[in-house]
């Protein structure tokens, strides 16, 4: 295909991308972009990076200079046009997720977007709709949202456990999400929409249905805390069904990365991040956990998971397919975190106000 029929409007057809290893542009080179630039040049197999794009020039040379091959360019638009790149990966920050996302859909480029899909839950929708209306007239989906949780073995091990019924219905998940510390513009809105919404997508992973109202608490801050900020957070999640979730999200402990994540179902229950594998308690029986050792971020706690994820996207992608979480558990997830920040706004159990889902697959 030409890029005159690419631009007329023609659809770029995927069928051709295997015969080569992936081509893939890197947008927004900073911390999670350069970790997955370094990835996918060292670890990840079927896949080249062949351009990143950065609002810091000089920060884009540095890492482009890691590659052999890879060029530079300055404007993430016409990198995404670009007639050499086959798939795009979104590092950029939130704000800039929706323009790049809806530019990789138009141009039928598959796109692995970090989290947030965008940064309100209205225009997480319109790209939900956006690849609806080109999965309408391909037949393929595109958007990868990153929630690489669902990638880490521990995450899978106890969603294969909850599947197979070890744990018979669950009924509760405890979740509890540690950061070190933050940047000091790191406000409580953003504890919401930057952390809890790990969560989110786990609770909804986890539990295969949407969370239906959030409610938000304040415990008292700790002196750590930005000024300002009410750190930490305890979140509750209800499901459509009634189960509960709930959330520590503190993210100044001073410590380390602690996640932690704990199923409780009618018959057992099993826990994952103690550095220790999964911890199962069912049948009188209980795991021991070893000494731990704590991550200091999320590039050493998930790395794993990080490989998991771009390994599968690019097989993924270079079948035409999507492998991993979609545009719709992006907006499910910016639809939680806009109630969220409304609970926590208001003191108040929020309703989650979720679109029809029909049409959309992902
Ligand atoms: N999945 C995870 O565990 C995880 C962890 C950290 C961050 N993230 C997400 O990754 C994304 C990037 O976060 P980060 O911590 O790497 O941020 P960062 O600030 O370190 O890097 C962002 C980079 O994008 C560049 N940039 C800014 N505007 C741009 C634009 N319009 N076009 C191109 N480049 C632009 C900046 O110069 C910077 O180099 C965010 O969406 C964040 O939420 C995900
Ligand atoms: O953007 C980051 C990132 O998503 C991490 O995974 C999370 O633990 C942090 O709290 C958040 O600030």
């Amino acid at each position: 295909m030409t890029t005159a029929e690419t631009r007329a409007g023609a659809l770029p057809d995927l069928a051709d991308v295997p015969a080569r290893e992936l081509q893939v542009a890197v947008l927004g080179v900073g911390m999670m972009g350069a970790d997955h630039v370094a990835r996918l040049y060292s670890r990840i197999s079927g896949a080249q990076v062949v351009a990143v794009s950065d609002a810091f020039a000089e920060k884009a040379e540095q890492v482009a200079a890691t590659v052999p091959g890879c060029r530079v360019i300055g404007d993430p638009l016409v990198a995404i046009a670009d007639d050499d790149v086959d798939a795009v990966l979104i590092a950029t920050p939130g704000q800039f997720h929706e323009e790049q996302v809806l530019a990789c859909i138009e141009r039928g480029k598959p796109v692995l977007c970090e989290k947030p899909l965008t940064m309100e839950a209205d225009s997480s929708l319109a790209v939900v709709r956006a690849e609806d209306e080109y999965a309408a007239r391909t037949g393929r989906r595109l958007v990868q949202v990153g929630f690489m949780r669902r990638f880490d073995p521990e995450y899978a091990e106890l969603k294969a456990l909850i599947d197979a019924g070890g744990l018979g219905e669950p009924l509760l998940v405890h979740c509890a999400h540690r950061n070190a510390a933050v940047p000091p513009h790191f406000t409580s809105e953003m504890m919401v929409n930057d952390s809890v919404v790990h969560e989110v997508d786990v609770a909804r992973f986890l539990l295969d249905e949407e969370i239906a109202a959030v409610t938000v608490l304040r415990p008292k801050a700790t002196r750590h805390a930005v000024a300002g900020q009410s750190d930490p957070l305890l979140v509750l999640f209800e499901t459509t069904s009634g189960r509960m979730v709930d959330v520590e999200c503190f993210v100044s402990t001073g410590v380390g990365y602690e996640v932690r994540t704990e199923v409780v179902g009618e018959d057992g229950s099993a826990m994952i991040g103690l550095d220790a594998g999964l911890v199962r308690t069912s049948g009188g029986s209980s795991g021991a956990a070893r000494s731990t050792g704590i991550a200091p971020d999320f590039r050493q706690r998930f790395g794993r998971a990080y490989d998991i994820e771009l390994q599968r996207w690019v097989d993924a992608a270079r079948r035409g397919e999507v492998d991993g979480p979609g545009a719709w558990d992006g907006y499910a997830a910016q639809a939680v975190c806009a109630a969220g920040v409304e609970a926590l706004r208001s003191g108040q159990r929020t309703e989650v106000r979720l679109a029809s889902r029909e049409g959309t697959a992902s």
